[in-house]
């Protein structure tokens, strides 16, 4: 449940009258999601997502995640878009947090994405590369090879008690990508979500409908970008395991989607298996960070870190573009 902060109804009448949106006729907190409290807010003008920023969003970054998706939405891309108050600002404050209101977006987040829902995220992905190629805000990717080794530190037997052996596979990886040096390979950089899972996405049907969840987006390879995408979307559910079944069905056809619209450069293509060992990496440190720091009983649940473990193994073996299904 993400429902971190409370919002008592004369704080949100209070911060409604900042606003033209009318009255409230309808406020709930959201259970899904991870990081930030959010809550459906329906008024007499429309329907919207207002969010109060919790302790891991750094406050000095938020005009760089609602200035994306101002950019976004100015271009017609379906995302989530910042409501102005009267004074003409997004960002507020709300019973003690920063807080903002954004447009709500029609669909469903996939359980299970389907080759078509891939190929959908893939021109959905690259259309929104391409709509932010002019966004001139700049943010450094905090968790990008440089902060692995911190988060790796001391977890080492923790990971061994998870899965014997485990410590052995992520110190390789760590060790190869480190001598390999993805941020030195020169490679078409510009503004990356890094976060896309199934659970960030929107569709009607098989139709792509729209992204969410901006709040890991920084500057990096966009290649970075599609090798995250091909980590969460062309594995099936390992359901907790180490379990490794690539989909090569729907891994050929999110990459055949982004092609469809930003065909890859022969660098990005030739970078393709060290970027998706990184993007295991990455998704398998942040799990196993929180997997072991989360209380018991906390109000949310950690996903199990192991499932990025077995996609790092795969990716592993992996040497051409080709062995996804480009
Ligand atoms: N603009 C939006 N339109 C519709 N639903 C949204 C929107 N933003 C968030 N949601 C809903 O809220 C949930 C949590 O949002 P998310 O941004 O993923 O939270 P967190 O950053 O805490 O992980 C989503 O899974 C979705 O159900
Ligand atoms: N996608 C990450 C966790 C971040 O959660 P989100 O709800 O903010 O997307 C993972 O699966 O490890």
């Amino acid at each position: 449940m993400a429902v971190y902060t409370q919002v008592s109804d004369d704080a949100l009448a209070a911060y409604l009258d900042e606003y033209d949106l009318g009255k409230a006729l309808s406020f709930k907190g959201i259970a899904e999601g991870v990081e930030n409290s959010n809550y459906y807010l329906e008024t007499t003008k429309g329907r919207y997502i207002l969010t109060l920023f919790e302790k891991r969003v750094n406050a000095d970054d938020l005009p760089y995640f609602i200035g994306l998706k101002q950019h976004l939405a100015a271009g017609g891309f379906p995302c989530p878009e910042p409501i102005m108050a009267r004074d003409g600002k997004a960002l507020r404050t709300l019973e003690g947090r920063p807080a903002v209101i954004v447009s709500f977006l029609d669909g469903l987040s996939p359980r299970s994405p389907n080759p078509a829902q891939c190929r959908g995220i893939g021109e959905g992905l690259a259309r929104m590369h391409v709509a932010l190629s002019d966004y001139d805000k700049t943010r450094e990717n905090s968790l990008g090879p440089a902060a692995w080794p911190r988060l790796w530190k001391g977890q080492s037997e923790q990971a061994d008690a998870l899965h014997p052996g485990l410590s052995g596979l992520i110190d390789e990886a760590l060790a190869d990508i480190a001598e390999a040096k993805p941020q030195s390979l020169s490679l078409p950089r510009g503004t990356i979500h890094a976060d896309l899972f199934p659970d960030n996405a929107f569709f009607l049907g098989d139709d792509f409908s729209g992204i969410i969840d901006f709040y890991f987006a920084c500057t990096d390879a966009l290649a970075y970008d599609l090798a995250i995408c091909l980590n969460a979307w062309a594995f099936e559910d390992g359901d907790g395991r180490m379990a490794i079944d690539y989909n090569f069905s729907k891994g050929a056809a999110l990459i055949a989607g982004y092609e469809s619209v930003r065909p890859l450069q022969p660098a990005e293509r030739e970078a393709l298996p060290l970027l998706a060992r990184g993007a295991a990496l990455r998704f398998f440190l942040t799990r196993m960070v929180d997997w072991t720091t989360t209380p018991e009983g906390a109000l949310v649940k950690p996903k199990n870190p192991l499932e990025y473990a077995g996609r790092l193994a795969f990716h592993r073996k992996v040497h051409t573009a080709e062995g996804y299904g480009a």
